[in-house]
């Protein structure tokens, strides 16, 4: 897979940056740390292995330009120098739209750096794959065209280079052959009636396959693989469903394209087309159109939200004289006849309002597709019904009427559900029943889904992934910004309280604005990284929730983007500095931010926008981001100072530590790692701080302040497990995996000397350590420096390191060459596969997975890790739950305390 590194331009790579002094002049701690010493070389960054998202800019912008009008709407851009090294495609082409899904390939080009080496020998991991067949990594996208502009579509498929190398049953990674046998997948009415065409234009087959078919398989791949993909819609809210694999089937499964099809799903390749009905998609948009005269279908749904069907539909009430009819359970304002008062002989189409013909004709197709529905579950006794199809869109009212449709006639009995990739089922159908590809089983955690710069802005059909030349990305985005800064929300949402309006005669769901088409996908790039894996020693893995806060409370929400706005400019200044300052940086900086606020933006006003939303997402998102423009490590130079600073000291505090008895020891060991946690660029409070001291003046500060009791403190339940009471002496852990967090005195005066004291009871220590820099957290690729420097005043550290052949050349050559470890309790790193300052236990690296099946004792470091996720989270066994809450409002949140309170939390298995 992709590293963050390798599309880097030599000179961004590896060292550079270093060697660079302070880079800001107004930090106090950089200035008078006295230990800084920029110029050693402690934890170099060198190239990078990737697990989630390799990070790989999405877009080649080089030469694009906007084609046709720039003050049009949705501007087609053309990017024509986009190439990826594609490899699967396949097509749903329909009678309105079509789909293409495909999969984009990256090469695994990380680096088998010593530490990775000895860990694979220890863990007995060949390649970390263990599949029989080479599922690579990579990332599967979601386009669609319309279908009347099948040539802008071909043209797509040609700029890419999708269809070359595509044989059938054959992914293209094996295939060198030229392009006479190959054979696309493709389902739909438009793989019959196109056929000629994509011979002639692409020379390549469509190989057709069964349209209910891939809906199914579409389908069942989505609920099975994609975690979240079903949200029921009602009243304007948004919820998705965790749905339980065991219980799937049977399901209705309703797709609304430009007609309708209901499908009774019994499992895999089961099922029966059971009903459907003509009056679909196809038919608002073509009667709207003929109606409104309006030009597009986007024009004609957001017309809707402006329309009051009052003055179209004939209600009960005027019928009745504005009475009820109760006696039938009617309401007065319960429609009667859709379009009923079109009849009036006195008016004409041009007397009607096109708004209100628009919502008129969307209310009565939606709920008409939605008492068929409920009538066909009926019929077979089914309880939940997922809808598909692009007539939906995302769109509110249409969810909320369906929904309502389904609710009332059920007497909510039954439940609609919708999928985030409602338009794609056809498509992903088809990609699945490429033979041999190994990707029909894929699991929820092997992939991870992405939303990649462009994502939140309006207008624009931005096509495809990845990126040639950052500048000129940058100078499209500045571009393209200026056009269109405005931001919309792609599902407009009713506000809070507005319901009851009458009952269920009237959705309540319409909005003011409509997100166009282009970023109206609410689905991101789905990366696959197969060597991801769930987290072994996890309790119950169904139940986990990573997130300890679901933003789904606004005022949370609200409190979070305040934050992470405020902290923004503070973040750009240190990114650019990480890269020399230059005038280049400074514009990906500013771009970034730009990048930022607008994803910030878009989620305040649609937080379900990118599916289910917790604070760990946004954390990550904004590192994500970082490294879409480039900036790879963005606090290098303060982690080097910091470690640097915090090593010059380590001997001191061993000394002090080794004086002790083994209660005390433990003790201050614990007040250790929570004072040392204060450092944490992350957190506004802390960087404030930073300003009034220098580290080891904070450090001090910190430690002098860990009383007894903490917030949370489970000290004595951890002490009796490690030391006993009485005369009785417990065994030691066999392993502990210690999930470090922040580089400096955090990781070299709190986490490693708690490791040392459980090296010398005997238990083996393996540090867990990010993959990728996020904030100023140690990656798994810097500790081994790290821990070597430390081992140079420590004998435990030396023999463990060696043992766990992190420092490969103090190893011993035995007889044969090879080289022997020593007999000591080895202590090991490995990459934890995340580049979050938070961890989803669900999505872990290969070689922790396996590090961890011998483990009987688990330590969280850190408020990402420990606190902002995982603070619920139960493990099979021994967990040890450290940080120090350095945000008020979490503290008093999470614990009923204050900032700077420290949490102990010990969970013992049972
Ligand atoms: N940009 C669009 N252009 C045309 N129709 C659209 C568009 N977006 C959504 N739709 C709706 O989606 C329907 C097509 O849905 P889709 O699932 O693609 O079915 P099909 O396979 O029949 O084309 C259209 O009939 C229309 O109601
Ligand atoms: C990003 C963090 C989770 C990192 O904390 P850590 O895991 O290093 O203890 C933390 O800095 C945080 O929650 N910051 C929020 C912003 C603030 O309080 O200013
Ligand atoms: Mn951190």
């Amino acid at each position: 897979m992709a590293g963050p590194g390798e599309n880097l331009h030599p000179e961004l790579r590896g060292l550079k940056g270093l060697n660079q002094q302070a880079e800001d002049k107004n930090q106090h701690v950089d200035k008078e740390g006295g230990l800084s010493g920029g110029e050693r070389d402690m934890a170099p960054v060198t190239g990078n292995s990737i697990h989630r998202s390799g990070s790989r800019p999405q877009l080649d912008l080089s030469k694009a330009e906007i084609q046709g009008n720039f003050e049009e709407r949705d501007p087609t851009i053309l990017l024509p120098n986009q190439s990826d090294d594609i490899s699967h495609l396949a097509l749903d082409i329909g009678g309105s739209l079509i789909k293409l899904v495909y999969f984009s390939r990256h090469e695994d080009q990380s680096v088998d750096d010593k530490r990775k080496r000895s860990m694979k020998q220890r863990l007995g991991l060949s390649n970390g794959n263990r599949r029989s067949y080479p599922v690579l990594g990579g990332r599967l996208h979601f386009v669609k065209f319309e279908t009347s502009k099948i040539n802008e579509c071909l043209d797509f498929i040609h700029s890419k280079q999708l269809h070359r190398g595509a044989c059938k049953d054959l992914p293209h990674w094996h295939s060198d052959s030229a392009n006479e046998n190959a054979v696309i997948k493709a389902t739909g009415g438009g793989a019959y009636k196109f056929a000629d065409l994509f011979k002639e234009r692409l020379g390549v087959s469509l190989d057709k396959e069964d349209e209910m078919d891939c809906l199914v398989a579409g389908a069942n791949f989505l609920l099975k693989a994609i975690r979240h993909e079903a949200f029921t819609h009602m009243e304007g809210k948004k919820e998705f469903v965790q749905l339980d694999h065991n219980e799937l089937f049977p399901y209705l499964l309703v797709n609304i394209g430009s007609g309708v099809s209901m499908i009774k799903v019994d499992g895999d390749g089961k099922f029966q087309r059971v009903s459907g009905t003509n009056v679909g998609g196809g038919t608002y948009w073509g009667l709207g159109r003929l109606l409104t005269k309006c030009n597009s279908f986007d024009e004609l749904l957001e017309l809707s939200q402006k329309g009051d069907n009052g003055t179209i539909d004939m209600l009960v009430g005027d019928i009745y004289g504005g009475m009820d009819y109760s006696k039938i359970g009617l309401s007065a304002s319960t429609i009667a006849s859709s379009f009923g008062k079109t009849i009036s002989v006195n008016k004409e189409l041009k007397d009607y309002r096109p708004e209100d013909i628009s919502l008129s004709l969307l209310r009565m197709i939606s709920y008409n597709i939605g008492q068929i529905s409920y009538l066909n579950a009926l019929r077979f006794g089914l309880k939940r019904i997922f809808f598909g199809g692009f007539f939906i869109r995302g769109h509110a009212y249409t969810m909320d009427t369906i929904s309502f449709a389904v609710q009332f006639w059920s007497k909510g009995e039954a439940q609609a559900m919708f999928l985030r990739h409602e338009g794609f089922l056809g498509a992903l159908g088809a990609f699945m029943s490429y033979e041999k590809h190994g990707l029909d089983d894929l699991l929820a955690h092997q992939l991870v889904e992405r939303f990649p710069m462009g994502a939140p802005y309006t207008g624009g059909k931005v096509h495809g992934p990845p990126l040639g030349d950052l500048n000129e990305k940058i100078s499209w985005m500045e571009k393209f910004l200026q056009k269109r800064t405005e931001i919309t929300a792609p599902v407009p949402m009713a506000p809070p309280g507005t319901t009851g309006l009458g009952g269920f005669e009237v959705p309540l769901s319409k909005g003011e604005t409509l997100r166009s088409d282009a970023s109206a996908l609410n689905v991101g790039v789905l990366h696959l990284v197969p060597t991801l894996e769930v987290f072994p020693l996890l309790a119950d893995p169904k139940t986990y929730e990573p997130n300890t806060i679901d933003l789904s409370d606004h005022s949370e929400l609200e409190y979070w983007f305040t934050v992470l706005s405020e902290h923004l400019a503070d973040l750009v200044d240190k990114a650019v500095a990480s890269e020399g300052g230059t005038d280049d940086a400074k514009r990906r900086g500013n771009a970034f931010a730009r990048a930022f606020s607008a994803h910030l933006r878009r989620l305040m006003e649609e937080p379900t926008a990118y599916g289910k939303l917790g604070l760990a997402n946004l954390l990550e998102l904004r590192e994500e981001c970082l490294r879409e423009f480039q900036f790879f490590d963005a606090y290098r130079s303060i982690k080097q100072r910091e470690n640097e600073a915090s090593l010059a000291v380590l001997p001191d505090l061993l000394l002090e530590l080794d004086s002790m008895n083994e209660e005390a020891r433990l003790l201050t060991l614990i007040e250790g790692v929570l004072a040392a946690n204060i450092f944490d660029w992350g957190s506004r409070a802390c960087v404030d701080l930073y300003h009034k001291g220098t580290i080891i003046e904070i450090y001090r500060m910190s430690r002098n302040k860990m009383q007894r009791p903490w917030r949370v403190d489970d000290f004595d339940v951890f002490r009796e497990r490690m030391l006993g009471s009485g005369d009785e002496r417990p065994l030691p852990h066999k392993r502990a995996l210690l999930f470090v967090d922040n580089s400096g005195a955090d990781v070299v005066l709190g986490m490693l000397p708690l490791a040392r004291e459980l090296l010398r009871r005997g238990t083996e220590v393996v540090l867990v350590a990010n993959s990728l820099p996020a904030l100023n957290d140690v990656t798994a690729m810097e500790l081994p420096d790290i821990v070597a420097e430390a081992a140079k005043h420590c004998d435990i550290l030396r023999r463990a390191a060696e043992a766990g052949g992190l420092i490969v050349d103090a190893m011993i050559d035995s007889a044969d060459g090879s080289k022997e470890r020593s007999c000591f309790v080895p202590l090991m790193v490995v990459e934890n596969g995340c580049g979050s300052p938070c961890i989803d236990l669900r999505q872990v690296s290969s070689e922790l997975a396996a590090a961890a099946k011998d483990a009987d004792l688990v330590i969280l470091e850190g408020m990402g890790r420990a606190l902002h996720t995982n603070f619920n989270a139960k493990f099979k066994c021994d967990a040890l739950k450290l940080a120090m809450v350095k945000n008020q409002r979490l503290a008093e949140k999470l614990i009923k305390g204050n900032i700077y309170d420290c949490v102990c939390r010990y969970e013992p298995s049972h």
